[in-house]
């Protein structure tokens, strides 16, 4: 997608061919601080410090970390420390797991020798088949928004969304709002809701600054506006993305997403997610009993970062001096309440049947 003008990745190899350049999304959207990271422990920091976040965008990142890795020492030892250590940094969304799977399948049986130039070339295949898969889930998600453009023509399509699941997200295009940018372009009027997204403000940073360089209407909101505006007919459509879908739908995503579907199945408003192939995780049927959620630090509820007047970012405490705070990170949306899942293949029920209807190799 375009900043500005000029188009952009989430993650890119440098034309020096080896390092590995990011947008640091700790800085957005008051700074374009674009990071060139040359060593597996600078990826697994930029992981961790959430200068790269988003479940695709994670799985990618950490799948040119071990590239990084190998360029120092190409060794099967050395293999497996970079996969360790990158496996460690998030463990939610499953796209990170995925990604290092795939990465080690594809290096573990290689000679030494080949294995720099075939992790670069993995790691670059799932960067370009994470962008291709989020312009389809645009596709498969486009005739939503133009089903309730017909039903009311001239008028605008009010969508809520939740964190940020846009291009900065994945590698590029993003999957909640890929079927935005898809219906914006076909100039559908299309107006969308941000939920500002605490405690780190992924919608009112990230979300609102992707729509706004893309030209989408949209207003920030609190996260607890949202139920409020479903009941008086704001809203049209919820569509979120997600960090790991089970193989029976149910959905984890940032936490708050929960307490939206519960409003939207409360209004009648449908709830639909989009993930790519990377985000559904097989292995797990009971999304609220396995999924493990990632505990932050608590600074990140206490505390609160932004522009100063005068141009300078700061972070102020926003709770009560020495009161302790918790911070789950994300949530698990059980199957019963997502009306449906966009992905690359087409749209399918929340469900076991829909998912291997679209999977069938899943088995
Ligand atoms: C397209 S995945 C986006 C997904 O990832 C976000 O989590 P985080 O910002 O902590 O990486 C959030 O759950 C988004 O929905």
């Amino acid at each position: 997608m375009k900043i500005d003008g000029t188009p952009y990745r989430s993650v890119w190899v440098d034309a020096d061919g080896w390092s590995v350049r990011i947008l640091d999304q700790t800085k957005l959207p008051w700074q374009l601080d674009i990071l060139q990271l040359t060593e597996a422990d600078q990826v697994a920091h930029a992981i961790r410090s959430m200068q790269v976040r988003g479940a695709p965008l994670i799985g990618a990142v950490a799948a040119y970390g071990v590239a990084l890795a190998l360029r120092a020492d190409a060794s099967t030892a050395a293999l497996d420390r970079a996969v360790a250590m990158l496996g460690e940094t998030r463990p939610t969304a499953i796209n990170l797991r995925w990604a290092l799977d795939r990465m080690r399948a594809r290096l573990h049986n290689l000679p030494e020798g080949d294995r720099v130039a075939a992790a670069y070339a993995e790691a670059q295949a799932i960067a370009d088949d994470d962008a291709e898969t989020c312009r389809r889930i645009g596709l498969n998600g486009l005739p939503l928004l133009q089903e309730i453009a017909a039903r009311k023509p001239g008028e605008t399509v009010n969508v809520l969304t939740h964190c940020n699941a846009g291009w900065l997200a994945t590698v590029d295009y993003g999957t909640a709002l890929s079927p935005i940018y898809q219906a914006h372009d076909a100039g559908i009027p299309v107006h969308v809701w941000v939920d500002e997204t605490r405690p780190r403000n992924q919608g009112a940073a990230l979300t609102a600054f992707e729509l706004g360089k893309h030209g989408v209407r949209h207003t920030v909101i609190a996260d607890n506006a949202g139920g409020h505006l479903m009941q008086h007919a704001e809203v049209d459509i919820c569509i979120t993305g997600t960090d790991r879908v089970t193989r029976q739908g149910d959905v984890a995503n940032k936490i708050g997403t929960y307490l939206k579907a519960l409003a939207a199945r409360d209004n009648g408003i449908p709830f639909w997610v989009a993930t790519p192939h990377s985000t559904i995780d097989w292995r797990v049927g009971d999304g609220v009993a396995e999924i493990p959620i990632e505990e932050r630090a608590e600074a990140e509820v206490t505390d609160l970062t932004g522009r100063t007047a005068d141009g300078r970012l700061e972070t102020i405490r926003v709770a009560a001096e020495g009161s302790p705070a918790a911070n789950p990170a994300f949530d698990v949306t059980p199957a019963r309440l997502v009306t449906g899942l966009i992905t690359e293949r087409g749209r399918c029920e929340a469900s076991a049947a829909g998912l291997r209807g679209l999977y069938p190799e899943a088995g």
